[in-house]
C-alpha cells in the first residue's frame, strides 16, 4: 500500500540505481532492458489514457509493468489526474510477486531523474531554483532538490496565487511565490515544469542562458510547456529516443534537434554541456518504475524475513 512505498523507497537509495539504469537503457543491449515505447490507450469518455508500460531487465532478474492513467482535470477537481499501479512479476514463472500502489513511486521515480539531469547539467555554482506548477510532481521534485542540492532560493508559480501559498505551506524551507511566470523564471539556474497545461507556459526569452531546465509535463504528442524558442535554443536531453518523438509536443511540434539521452550522458558516450542552456524532456520510462519496485520489494522482504 502507499504507506509501505512511503516507508521503503529514499532518494538516497533511489537515486544512484536510476542513475545505472538510465545508463543501461541507453546501451540498447536487451540482456540488460527489454523496453519499448509504451502503449497508449485514449479514454476518449473521461478525456484520459492509460499507459501501460513492461519492462524486462534480464541481468537483474526483474519483470515488471505499470498500468498508469491520467487525465484532463478541471481546476479545483478532486479527482487524481494520474492513478497508477505498479504489478512486480518472478521473470522465471511468470507469476505475480507484488502489487503495488504507483502513486508514491511514480512521484517519486519522475522527480529523482530530473535531479539526476541537474545533476548532470546544471551550472555547479546554481543557486536559484524555480518550480512552475502546484500538484503532485511539484511537492516530490520540491523533496528531492532540496534534499540532494542545496538551492540560496526556490521560487514556485501557480496561475492562482492562493493555491502557490497554500502548497508552500506545505513545505518546510522558504519559498517565494508569484502567479508571474516571468517573474519566477527570469534570473532562474534552473526550472523544473510540473503542470498540466497544454500550451506553452514557458517562454525561452525569459530564461537565463546556461539555465537547466526540467520538463516533466507536456507527456502527450499534441501538449506543450515550452516554446519553440526555448526548445531550439537549448541543447535537448531526453529520457528515451523513441519515447521523446512518439509522444513530447515540445519535441515534435518544435522539430528541435534530441541531442542525447541521460543515458548517454552517464555512459560518458555524448557531453553534458553545462555552460550551455539545457532542456532534460522527461516522458516517463517503464525502467524508472521496475527499480524502486525491485528496491521496495527487497527491502519489504528483508523486513518480514527479520520479524
Ligand atoms: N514525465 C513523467 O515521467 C511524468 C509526467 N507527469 C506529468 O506531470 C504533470 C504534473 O503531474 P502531477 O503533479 O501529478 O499533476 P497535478 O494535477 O497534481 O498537478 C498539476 C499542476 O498543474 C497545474 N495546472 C493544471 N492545468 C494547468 C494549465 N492549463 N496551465 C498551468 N498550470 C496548470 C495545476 O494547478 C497543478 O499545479 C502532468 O502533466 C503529468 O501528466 C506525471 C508523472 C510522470
Ligand atoms: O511515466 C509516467 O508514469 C507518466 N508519464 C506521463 C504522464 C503520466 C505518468
Amino acid at each position: 500500500c502507499k504507506a509501505d512505498v512511503e516507508e521503503l523507497l529514499l532518494y538516497r537509495d533511489l537515486v544512484p540505481l536510476l542513475e545505472e539504469a538510465l545508463g543501461k537503457f541507453s546501451t540498447r543491449d536487451t540482456e540488460e532492458v527489454i523496453q519499448s515505447v509504451r502503449t497508449a490507450v485514449p479514454l476518449s469518455k473521461h478525456s484520459g489514457f492509460m499507459l501501460l508500460m513492461p519492462t524486462y531487465m534480464e541481468k537483474d532478474a526483474v519483470l515488471c509493468t505499470k498500468f498508469v492513467c491520467m487525465y484532463k482535470r478541471e481546476e479545483g477537481s478532486t479527482l487524481p489526474a494520474v492513478n497508477a499501479t505498479v504489478v512486480l512479476l518472478d521473470p522465471e514463472r511468470g507469476n505475480v510477486k507484488a502489487v503495488m500502489d504507483g502513486e508514491v513511486i511514480t512521484a517519486m521515480r519522475t522527480a529523482a531523474v530530473s535531479a539526476i539531469s541537474s545533476k548532470l547539467l546544471m551550472d555547479p555554482g546554481a543557486e536559484v531554483l524555480t518550480i512552475l506548477g502546484t500538484g503532485t510532481q511539484a511537492l516530490s521534485h520540491y523533496n528531492v532538490f532540496t534534499e540532494m542540492f542545496s538551492f540560496k532560493e526556490v521560487r514556485v508559480w501557480s496561475r492562482s496565487i492562493e493555491r502557490a501559498e497554500s502548497f508552500v505551506r506545505s513545505l518546510k524551507g522558504p519559498v517565494t511565490v508569484s502567479s508571474s511566470v516571468e517573474e519566477v523564471v527570469r534570473g532562474a539556474d534552473v526550472i523544473v515544469t510540473v503542470t498540466r497545461c497544454t500550451e506553452p507556459i514557458l517562454m525561452g526569452r525569459w530564461v537565463k542562458p546556461g539555465a537547466h531546465v526540467a520538463a516533466v509535463g507536456a507527456c502527450r504528442p499534441d501538449r506543450r510547456e515550452l516554446d519553440d524558442t526555448l526548445m531550439k535554443e537549448a541543447v535537448v536531453y531526453v529520457d528515451s529516443r523513441e519515447g521523446a518523438m512518439a509522444e513530447s509536443g515540445d519535441v515534435i511540434l518544435s522539430g528541435a534537434e534530441i541531442f542525447a539521452e541521460l543515458g548517454d550522458v552517464i555512459n560518458r558516450v555524448k557531453p553534458a554541456l553545462r555552460n550551455k542552456t539545457t532542456v532534460f524532456k522527461s516522458l516517463g520510462m517503464g525502467i524508472e518504475d521496475a527499480v524502486p519496485a525491485k528496491l521496495i520489494f527487497d527491502k519489504w522482504k528483508a523486513k518480514s524475513s527479520s520479524l
